[in-house]
């Protein structure tokens, strides 16, 4: 692999998060290094999808400490989540149904617009300037996806595969440096799969994107991973390079139990 993994980016340690009576993450630790693409697997409800929100600072955990770039994060909202460098995806798409694929990207930018919303609504100065500048990313991210066919198509009128592009893309507008995919090849047929598969490694290879990504086809996650991590029941059962994660007894242990 020509790619160079860097240092530890994210360091989950000993994270639990609880729902009442339910232990949905006890005591988790693991740590996402720079430029890797980092997979978390588990059969259904062991925790995945509470893993993404803790680090998108959906959910606050009750113990444990998240590291990021070496400093101790506070307990923090989405937004800010996103202001620092960490965007995501979602399982069940969340764009802008009516509207067209470009306006869904620019969205992501809506972070970075810096310039006051009086000399936007005038187009004056700064903001004109500042506007020319986000289309600019925008167009080069719907050239990267290779969707300018589609740019002014509303989104709702896409196929599922595209509107699921339309999302990557409205994430990558806010120039992550960590890039949270939730099922990203969910609902998707073969071709539209091995799309999603070649785009995720082109951010990670282009753009040095570091990925986190949730998955459930075997398949794509031990090709396009790096490292997994594997939880169960909200606890965490495995974690290394795919080939040894596949050889675990524990891990297959798991999926044969819950009928994978
Ligand atoms: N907001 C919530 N309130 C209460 N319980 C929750 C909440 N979110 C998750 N849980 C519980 O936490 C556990 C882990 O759920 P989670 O969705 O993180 O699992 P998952 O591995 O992502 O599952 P799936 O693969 O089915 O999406 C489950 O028992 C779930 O019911």
């Amino acid at each position: 692999m020509s790619r160079k993994i860097g240092d530890v980016i994210l360091d989950l340690q000993n994270i639990s998060l609880r729902f009442g009576g339910v232990n949905a993450l006890t005591d988790i630790s693991f740590d996402v290094r720079e430029h890797e693409v980092r997979a978390i697997i588990g059969p259904n409800g062991a925790g995945k999808s509470s893993m993404l929100n803790v680090i998108n600072g959906v959910y606050h955990p009750q113990d444990g400490k998240i590291m990021y770039r070496g400093k101790e994060r506070k307990k923090m909202e989405p937004h800010m989540a996103a202001s620092t460098g960490i965007a995501r995806t979602f399982q069940n798409i969340a764009l802008f149904k009516g509207m067209s694929v470009l306006d869904n990207i620019m969205t992501g930018r809506n972070l970075k617009i810096k310039s006051n919303l009086l000399l936007q609504a005038l187009w004056l100065g700064p903001a004109q300037k500042e506007e020319i500048e986000h289309r600019k990313k925008v167009e080069e991210i719907i050239d990267f996806l290779e969707i300018q066919h589609i740019r002014k198509t509303p989104v709702g009128r896409l196929p599922y595969g595209l509107q699921k592009r339309v999302d990557l893309g409205r994430a990558l507008a806010m120039e992550p440096q960590i890039l949270l995919l939730d099922e990203p090849m969910a609902g998707m047929n073969v071709e539209e799969k091995q799309d999603m598969c070649r785009f995720i490694l082109d951010v990670n290879d282009q753009f040095g994107t570091t990925i986190v990504l949730i998955e459930h086809d075997m398949g794509v996650v031990m090709d396009i991973s790096d490292r997994v991590v594997v939880l169960d029941y909200g606890k965490k059962i495995g974690d290394g390079v795919p080939d040894e994660v596949r050889a675990s007894p524990e891990v297959i242990k798991a999926y044969l139990g819950a009928g994978h």
